[in-house]
C-alpha cells in the first residue's frame, strides 16, 4: 500500500511498506503501511488483536516478517537491540521490565551498560530523571515505587539514549488524568525536539491530544489512517473500534 509522511528534507525516520507477518496461520499483519516523520507523532490504534505490538516487534527485528519492509532513516532496520540503539531507536515495553533490584538510576542506565559509563552518561540519566519529576529518587529501588513513578522510569530509560525514534507501548495505560497530562506534555516536548515518536495506545482521548497522525488497525490491516478528527469521524473506525470503550475486548 502507499505510505504518508515523508519529509521535504529526506526519508522518514520509519518507513513500514507492505509488511505482512503470519504466526502459523494467523495473519498477523497484512500488508501493513505507514511512516513516521522526525517531529512527528503517530499514534497505532485498533482493537485488542489488530496487530500493534506486532508492528512494534517487527520493526525491532523480535518477529520474522513474511513479506514487506521496515525502514529507519532510510535504511533497513538493523536486527539487533545494539543495531536499534546506534540506530537511534528506543521503545519502551506494555510490561515496563523495569529491574526492581536496581534503583531507578540504575535501571535508566542499563541502555547506556554496553559502553563504559562516563560522566556524560551519568549526566544524561540525571537530566531525564529531572525533566520527568523523579530527581528525588533517583537511589530508590524501582520495586518500591507506585505504578505511574514506575512507569516514568521505564519512560527515561526509553528516553536516555536520546532517541530519534521513540516506540511507546501504551503509555498512558493505567495512569490516571494527572499523569496521562503529564505524559502527555513529554511527548509532546521529546516531538518537538526532532524525535519520531510511534505509540501504540487504547485511550483515545490521550490518543487525539499528543498524534499528529492515527494509523488504524484492524485484524491486521490498516483501515483508516488521518489526523485523529479524521479518524474518529471514519465510520469504519467507529464500527472497528471507537464503538468500543477503551480496554474492552470485542466480542
Ligand atoms: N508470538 C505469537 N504467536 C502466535 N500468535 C501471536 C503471537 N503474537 C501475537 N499473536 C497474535 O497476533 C495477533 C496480533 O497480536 P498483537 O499482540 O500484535 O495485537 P495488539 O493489537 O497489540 O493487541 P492488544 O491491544 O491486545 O495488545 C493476535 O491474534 C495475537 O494472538
Amino acid at each position: 500500500m502507499t505510505t504518508t509522511g515523508s519529509t521535504a528534507d529526506g526519508p522518514p525516520r520509519l518507513e513500514v511498506a507492505g509488511l505482512t507477518v503470519t504466526f502459523g496461520g494467523l495473519t498477523a499483519l497484512d500488508d501493513v503501511g505507514f511512516t513516521v516523520a522526525d517531529g512527528e507523532t503517530v499514534a497505532l490504534i485498533g482493537p485488542n488483536g489488530a496487530g500493534k505490538t506486532t508492528v512494534f516487534n517487527a520493526v525491532c527485528g523480535l518477529v520474522r516478517t513474511r513479506r514487506g519492509e521496515v525502514r529507519v532513516g532510510g535504511e533497513p532496520a538493523p536486527p539487533s537491540a545494539t543495531g536499534l540503539l546506534r540506530a537511534g531507536v528506543s521503545r519502551t515495553l506494555q510490561g515496563l521490565g523495569l529491574f526492581d533490584r536496581l534503583t531507578v538510576l540504575e535501571n535508566v542506565l542499563v541502555p547506556l551498560s554496553g559502553t563504559r559509563l562516563t560522566g556524560d552518561h551519568l549526566a544524561a540519566a540525571h537530566e531525564v530523571l529531572a525533566a520527568l519529576g523523579l530527581g528525588a529518587v533517583a537511589a530508590v529501588r524501582a520495586g518500591a515505587l507506585p505504578y505511574p513513578e514506575r512507569k516514568r522510569v521505564a519512560l527515561a530509560r526509553a528516553l536516555v539514549t536520546r532517541p530519534r525514534l521513540l516506540l511507546l507501548d501504551e503509555p498512558a495505560g493505567g495512569l490516571g488524568a494527572a499523569d496521562i497530562d503529564q505524559l502527555a506534555r513529554t511527548v509532546r516536548t521529546v516531538a518537538d525536539g526532532g524525535c519520531a515518536v510511534l505509540l501504540v495506545e487504547h485511550h483515545v482521548d490521550f490518543v487525539t491530544d499528543v498524534a499528529d497522525r492515527v494509523v488504524v488497525l484492524d485484524l491486521g490491516r490498516v483501515i483508516a489512517c488521518g489526523t485523529p478528527g479524521e479518524v474518529r469521524r471514519d465510520p469504519a473506525v467507529e464500527e472497528a473500534y471507537l464503538g468500543v470503550p477503551a480496554g474492552e475486548v470485542r466480542p
